[in-house]
Formats: C-alpha cells, sequence, structure tokens
C-alpha cells in the first residue's frame, strides 16, 4: 500500500517522548529539556512532550519536530490525552507540530466525538495523531482524518488492558491496511524491538520510559538483581 509522505517526523526515525508529571522525580521544564537535548544529541528525529510549558521550553531549545500533548484527568471521562478540542488548539499554541490526541473514540469531556473533533482540527490545518489502543480505531481514526496513528494505548484501556508491550502486532496490522503513518508506540524497552517495529512498518518509533523515565529503568535492574539475588542464596542454602 502506497504511504501517504509528507510526514512532519523523518522516516523510520525515534521520537524520544520526554515527559514527567508531577508526582515523578523529573517534573519540570528544566529537566524535560535536558532530556530532549540529549535525545537530540543521540540522534532523535523528534520529540514527544506534554504540558504546555515543556511543549513550548523543548520546541524552543532542541528545535525539533514536536508531537505536543496535555495529559488532563476529568471527572466521567477516561479519556486523558488532550482530552477536548480547546486542549488540542492550546497544545497547538504552543509550539507542538504535531498534536496527539486520544484516539479510541471514548466519550470525551467536551462532549465532542472523535470526529468531530478531528474534523475541526482538519479544518484549522493542525496535524494530529491519534492514540490508539485497538485495530478497529486506528482504522476508524484513519477514516475521520487523523493524519498520525499510534499505539499509544494499548494495554491502558478496559478492553486492552492485559495486553503484552509492546504490541508490535497491532502495528503491523495497521501499517497493512491504512495509508497515512502508522507509528509504535507504548512499552518498547529494547532497540532490537524499535528495530523490529519498523521492519513490521512502523513510519517512526516512539520510545518514552525507557530512555526518559531514570525510575522506571532502574526499578529494572533492582527487580532482576533481586531475582538474581535469590537464585544465589538458594544456591548458598545448598
Ligand atoms: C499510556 C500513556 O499515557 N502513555 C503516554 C503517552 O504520551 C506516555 O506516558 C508514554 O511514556 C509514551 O506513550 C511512550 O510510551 P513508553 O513510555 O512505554 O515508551
Amino acid at each position: 500500500m502506497e504511504k501517504i509522505s509528507g510526514s512532519l517526523i523523518p522516516y523510520q526515525g525515534l521520537v524520544v517522548s520526554c515527559q514527567a508529571l508531577e508526582d515523578e522525580p523529573l517534573f519540570g521544564s528544566h529537566h524535560m529539556v535536558a532530556m530532549a537535548m540529549a535525545a537530540k544529541e543521540a540522534g532523535a528525529a523528534g520529540i514527544r512532550a506534554g504540558g504546555l510549558a515543556d511543549i513550548r521550553a523543548i520546541k524552543d531549545a532542541a528545535g525539533l519536530p514536536l508531537i505536543g500533548l496535555v495529559k488532563i484527568q476529568h471527572e466521567g471521562s477516561e479519556v486523558y490525552i488532550t482530552p477536548t478540542l480547546e486542549d488540542a488548539l492550546a497544545v497547538h499554541a504552543a509550539g507542538a507540530d504535531i498534536v496527539a490526541i486520544d484516539g479510541t473514540g471514548r466519550h470525551r469531556p467536551d462532549g465532542r466525538t472523535l470526529e468531530a473533533t478531528l474534523a475541526a482540527l482538519k479544518a484549522a490545518g493542525i496535524p494530529v495523531m491519534a492514540d490508539i489502543a485497538t485495530f478497529e480505531e486506528g482504522v476508524q481514526a484513519a477514516g475521520w482524518g487523523a493524519d498520525y496513528i499510534s499505539t499509544t494505548l494499548s494495554g491502558y484501556t478496559a478492553e486492552t488492558q492485559g495486553t503484552l508491550l509492546p504490541n508490535l502486532d497491532l502495528l503491523e496490522r495497521l501499517a497493512a491496511v491504512l495509508q497515512v503513518p502508522v507509528v509504535a508506540e507504548g512499552g518498547i524497552s529494547e532497540p532490537a524491538q524499535a528495530a523490529a517495529a519498523l521492519e513490521l512498518g512502523a513510519a517512526f518509533v516512539v520510545v518514552g520510559s525507557a530512555i526518559s523515565r531514570p525510575q522506571w529503568i532502574a526499578a529494572r535492574y533492582v527487580k532482576a538483581m533481586k531475582v538474581k539475588a535469590g537464585s544465589a542464596a538458594t544456591e548458598a542454602e545448598g
């Protein structure tokens, strides 16, 4: 299937998600700008950033293509990634080249449908990445005009809870049928998985925690070492 070219993110590039919420140790634009500059030094083709302040600061400092979002929890809605049209407009105004929104089709806090939200952003000339969880959601969001489809929410919705990540099968299935760029995102924790995603048709790959969340990275070592220590202890007991 001929891919629609003209992606704002270089084809088959790495996008590093540099995000830290208020309850995370690295919260704050100073830290996220530093993380983005480190990613740029490594050769990242783009940055994914959350929060208007971080979007502005990272866009100014790194000058890389930027996928922006806000995370806002609303009572009565499970949608928290750029949940309303106003949020999407604010993310774009803050400097995001592409606005990432929830593309699952679930109830949105402003009562707008995903279709109407996508139509309004297209009319405003704002490139949109739809963060989806299932094949059907990806096809639907692309049909309603999303410019990029990303597997971000696979495993994070009620319907997909427990899905083993990264969900490269979802990526492969969507890349095989959609004309718009399909993005591998969510749970990519090894370089080989990112390379495999490109082989399976990803237009580019987004990696966050495995690069920009030290509390998550270090926890992997603690877990592995405890297992090792446990087995050694067993040996010692004889
Ligand atoms: C589920 C959700 O809200 N994901 C968020 C989307 O912006 C980010 O917290 C993730 O870090 C990003 O998608 C990259 O994924 P990973 O950190 O697994 O490489």
